[in-house]
């Protein structure tokens, strides 16, 4: 009894000290993160002197175009962006211009009142005033600003980052205001930067809120593989210790994310998961092999991500399709995937969709990559579905374990004959 207690002791203190003792991977992982301003962009000297070029006007006075920003997810739109305007306010002190730079993220910041709040409650430090988030009449904050903003000479820079978020969401109102308010003011001048990776919005634009919008625009290309090795060559010499990468992993995390449309953050992000990988490992190096697991990570987190936000039907149409593939039903057709939905919606209570609906729902599934629907052909009988699972019945289940309004279907399962519950 004494002796297995001892042994236990051992085996627990072992856990500890492997951990403890193991070589450290990280030096500053922070460097990884997505939030971290790195003090060189490799890569975009273009876009930043194009920028610059935009902005510098203001030191000689002058009000400088307003500027759209456009790239896909990823290629330093918004880090580049920071990186001049803080520069600009940097300089612009030393030529004594007053500069306010004023960053809204209009993934959060996607209604017009916000915007115009933000902007006033920017200034509340020198005015001493704030709106409150919500409750005031459009108008009335949009008049404060004016007021706010016009109190001394100076350029105020309000960069819109993500704004077909709030275009699609809240319309172009703001931003037809915006881009006239100098022709109201008499001291201070504004100019707008809006950056996004999705062109489509521009269709929802009024066209002459377009054409001020867009006076300049600059465009951030995808990195290739040798850039994005570059961008994280200069971020794995903060971030790890000397000698813990093996030489492949770079180009390797590099290659993976060239990909994927060269994306930077998801390279950032492979480093920094193979090396969370080796550290949980208790390795001493971060190999390849720890880049593919973090590869097979990220991809699951993604799809899990993707589940969450599907909308109740398709949730409901997914956990269909849980249910055969563990009855040991798939491939499956979409007439027998319909039946079983069609029990589920009787039993939660939920007034179906229709067949040809939920024929369009399986279609954006599999355009998801969580379910596979293959047409094929059944000679005389015509084309039909084939529709499988990608993901583990097991993996759906957790999901779907946390999220409140779908714990009825939780407790369903196929009996044998096919019957629901
Ligand atoms: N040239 C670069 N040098 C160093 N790091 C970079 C570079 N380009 C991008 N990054 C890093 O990649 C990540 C993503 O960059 P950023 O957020 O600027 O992309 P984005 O184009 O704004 O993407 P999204 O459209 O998804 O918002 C950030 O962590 C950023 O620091």
């Amino acid at each position: 009894m004494e002796k297995r207690r001892e042994n236990e002791q051992t085996y627990l203190d072992s856990i500890f000290e492997k951990y403890l003792n193991a070589k450290k991977i990280f030096k500053n992982k922070e460097v990884l993160r997505h939030s971290y301003t790195p003090k060189e962009l490799p890569h975009r000297r273009e876009q930043i002197e194009a920028l610059a070029h935009i902005l510098v006007p203001v030191l000689r006075g002058e009000t400088p175009s307003n500027v759209f920003v456009y790239g896909k997810t990823g290629t330093g739109k918004t880090v580049t962006v920071k990186f001049v305007t803080e520069e600009l306010k940097r300089i612009s002190r030393k030529y004594n211009v007053p500069v306010d730079v004023i960053y809204l993220n209009c993934e959060i910041v996607d209604t017009q009142y916000r915007v115009l709040a933000n902007i006033v409650n920017h200034f509340k430090h020198e005015s001493g005033f704030e709106v409150p988030l919500v409750g005031w009449p459009t108008d009335e904050v949009y008049a404060k600003l004016k007021q706010i903003i016009d109190a001394k000479e100076r350029f105020v820079i309000i960069v819109l980052d993500e704004i077909d978020k709030l275009i699609k969401k809240s319309g172009d109102d703001v931003l037809y205001s915006l881009t006239r308010i100098n022709s109201e003011l008499k001291n201070a001048k504004v100019s707008i930067v809006g950056i996004s990776n999705d062109l489509k919005f521009k269709d929802y634009l009024d066209p002459r809120v377009l054409s001020s919008l867009s006076e300049e625009e600059v465009v951030f290309p995808p990195y290739d593989a040798n850039q994005l090795r570059d961008i994280l060559m200069q971020r794995a010499q903060e971030a790890f210790y000397p000698d813990v990468l093996d030489e492949a992993v770079v180009p390797l995390c590099a290659a993976l994310a060239a990909r994927e449309h060269g994306d930077a953050r998801r390279a950032l992000d492979l480093l920094r998961v193979s090396g969370e990988i080796a550290e949980r490992e208790g390795a001493s190096k971060v190999t390849e092999k720890h880049v593919w697991k973090a590869q097979e990570k990220i991809e699951q987190d993604t799809m899990e991500e993707v589940i969450k936000t599907l909308p109740l039907h398709s949730k409901i149409l997914l956990y269909a399709i849980v249910l055969l593939d563990e009855n040991g039903e798939l491939p499956a057709n979409t007439g027998d995937v319909y039946a079983v939905y069609k029990e589920l919606c009787d039993y939660m209570d939920i007034e179906p969709l229709t067949q040809r609906r939920v024929s369009d729902l399986i279609n954006e599934l599999d355009m998801l990559g969580i379910i596979n629907a293959k047409v094929v052909s059944k000679g005389r009988y015509g084309r039909t579905k084939e529709i499988r699972l990608n993901v583990t019945p097991y993996k759906v289940k957790n999901i779907y374990r946390f999220d409140y309004s779908l714990q009825p279907l939780l407790t369903v399962s196929i009996a044998r004959q096919r019957r629901l519950f």
